[in-house]
């Protein structure tokens, strides 16, 4: 059984239920339960191959579970195919790793690719849009018109998550927003997140290994091990909480130079 360690029963927008996920013989998941909150930013974590991606890609449908159930606003979503599961994956925008831009295509046309295959709307309301979601996302205006190929690491996920948000998501699925990013770049990326959960009133399922995005901008933290979460709750429920894996990362040399730890050890 997971550990809830914070008891409060808020609206619950993702559930997942008695999860297995098995590529061939493998198995990745098994009887993992979860529940995320409505308006929360979630950070997920574990160790390398633990299975925080394929959770991400299960949860929008893109891995099929071998058992268990996961419901998405009420949705049960490993039972939507084709173009029901397209349809609803409007509720939702996701960053991939390395931001999986069309490299054929500009900032601005990335950004409006789900808005040509959603909508119908004129062409000058969509160019509209994707100016506003590329300044929001804390880009200039002329990167609209640039290829992936010129922009920066930290620019190719600002343009992502301009995509990301070009149809107005309740849910932001992030995998790793700060891996390859400078330590200042991390830390704008995190304010960045964390404005737009306040201005959007998103709720946000992050894969990260960054503590100090753990510490400053999730409200919750679920850790993936032995192929379950096997514990949720906040910052200071994880530096109590007494598990091999979860002591050495939460109060290992990173965390205790990130100063988070320090205070507790
Ligand atoms: N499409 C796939 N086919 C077969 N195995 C896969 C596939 N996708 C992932 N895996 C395996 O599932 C396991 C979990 O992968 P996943 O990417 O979820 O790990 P992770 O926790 O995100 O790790 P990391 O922190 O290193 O990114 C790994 O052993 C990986 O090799």
């Amino acid at each position: 059984m997971t550990a809830t360690l914070n008891s409060e029963t808020d609206d619950i927008i993702i559930s997942v239920r008695g999860l297995q996920t098995r590529f061939g013989r493998s198995v990745i998941h098994d009887n993992l339960d979860l529940d995320v909150r409505r308006g929360e930013i979630i950070g997920i974590v574990g160790g390398s191959g633990a299975g925080k991606s394929v959770l991400l890609r299960a949860i929008i449908g893109l891995v099929q579970p071998t058992a268990g159930e996961i419901n998405v606003l009420g949705e049960n979503v490993a039972r939507l195919d084709g173009d029901n599961l397209k349809n609803f994956s409007t509720n939702w925008g996701v960053l991939f790793q390395r931001g999986a831009l069309f490299s054929s295509l500009t900032v601005a046309q990335n950004v409006e690719v789900p808005l040509r295959e959603h909508t119908d709307m004129p062409k000058a309301l969509m160019d509209e849009i994707s100016s506003y979601k590329i300044s929001m996302s804390g880009l200039s205006p002329d990167a609209g018109d640039k290829f992936p190929r010129e922009l920066s690491g930290g620019m190719v996920k600002r343009a992502s998550l301009a995509r990301a948000l070009a149809l107005d998501p309740e849910i932001l699925f992030l995998d790793e927003p700060t891996a390859g990013l400078d330590p200042i770049g991390a830390s704008e990326f995190d304010s960045l997140i964390a404005r737009l959960h306040d201005a959007l009133g998103l709720t946000v399922f992050m894969v990260t290994h960054d503590l100090d995005t753990l510490a400053t901008v999730c409200d919750r933290i679920a850790v993936l091990a032995e192929k379950r979460v096997i514990v949720v709750g906040t910052m200071d429920d994880m530096l109590a909480f007494d598990h091999p894996w979860v002591k050495e990362y939460f109060h290992g040399p990173r965390a205790r130079s990130a100063g988070f730890a320090a205070k507790k050890d």
